[in-house]
């Protein structure tokens, strides 16, 4: 495990986007796996400056999304979707159609779930990625469990994971109960895993984590077991 301590949250960005650049210099055609919430804006605020400077090209990128609230559109600007388009993708030369992110509206969860999966195992598996984590210890939409969930599936939305979401939606009510997210299986697969964590209310759950029993009731703590780990923090 490789914990990187940034004096601050430009620089947990700045840390985070550079360990992105190096996967997508040293395999053009690489594959991304990509997160949502508000800990990786600033990674791909950076990962866009480097763009628009020519330091980094995404033309060959292919990229797979953690997770989807189910019932949430892509125009509908809380969707997964909509975050990536307009946080990420629409500011870089990627291919849209090599980005990809769970179907929140589609009509069978179930075969949605296993689409994705073969989506990833088509694509030979996701190179780098990239994880915020949730005050529960949630990576993805994986909420504290009785067993790691392995393949993408359907969650029900922790009480706290909607209480925290909710400063996104105009009210409490409007946050979707339930998610589609990639299981912990295609992320504990992936080659290279990156963890970022902002701020002093993450400090308590990385501890346990990183440092506690590897437990599915703190689901990154699966985390200890990948063989590349990179965690960057801040808890300033
Ligand atoms: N599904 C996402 C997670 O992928 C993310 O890690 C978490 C933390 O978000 P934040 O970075 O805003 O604390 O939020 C959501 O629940």
């Amino acid at each position: 495990m490789n914990l990187i301590k940034a004096n601050d949250y430009n620089d947990l960005s700045r840390k985070a986007a550079n360990v992105i650049s190096a996967q997508v210099i040293l395999k053009p055609d690489c594959v991304l796996g990509l997160a949502t919430g508000s800990t990786p804006i600033g990674t791909y605020k950076q990962l866009v400056e480097w763009y628009k400077k020519g330091d980094i090209d995404f033309s060959q990128v292919t990229t797979v999304n953690l997770d989807e609230y189910c019932g949430l559109s892509p125009e509908n600007n809380q969707s997964y979707r909509y975050f990536m388009d307009h946080n990420f993708f629409l500011h870089i030369n990627i291919d849209r159609k090599n980005t990809n992110v769970p179907n929140g509206l589609a009509d069978n969860y179930e075969e949605e779930c296993t689409r994705y999966d073969n989506l990833i195992a088509e694509l030979g598996g996701i190179d780098l990625q990239l994880l915020g984590i949730g005050r529960n210890g949630h990576i993805g939409f994986n909420e504290p469990d009785i067993s790691f969930e392995k393949t993408t599936h359907i969650v029900n939305l922790d009480e706290s994971t909607i209480q925290a979401n909710a400063r996104f939606f105009s009210t409490i009510d409007e946050v979707p109960g339930k998610a589609i997210t990639m299981g912990i299986k295609s992320i504990m697969q992936a080659k290279k895993v990156l963890l970022i964590a902002n701020g002093p209310d993450k400090k308590d759950i990385i501890e346990k984590a990183l440092h506690g029993p590897v437990t599915p009731d703190v689901p990154a703590s699966i985390l200890q077991f990948h063989p590349d780990l990179t965690v960057v923090y801040c808890f300033e």
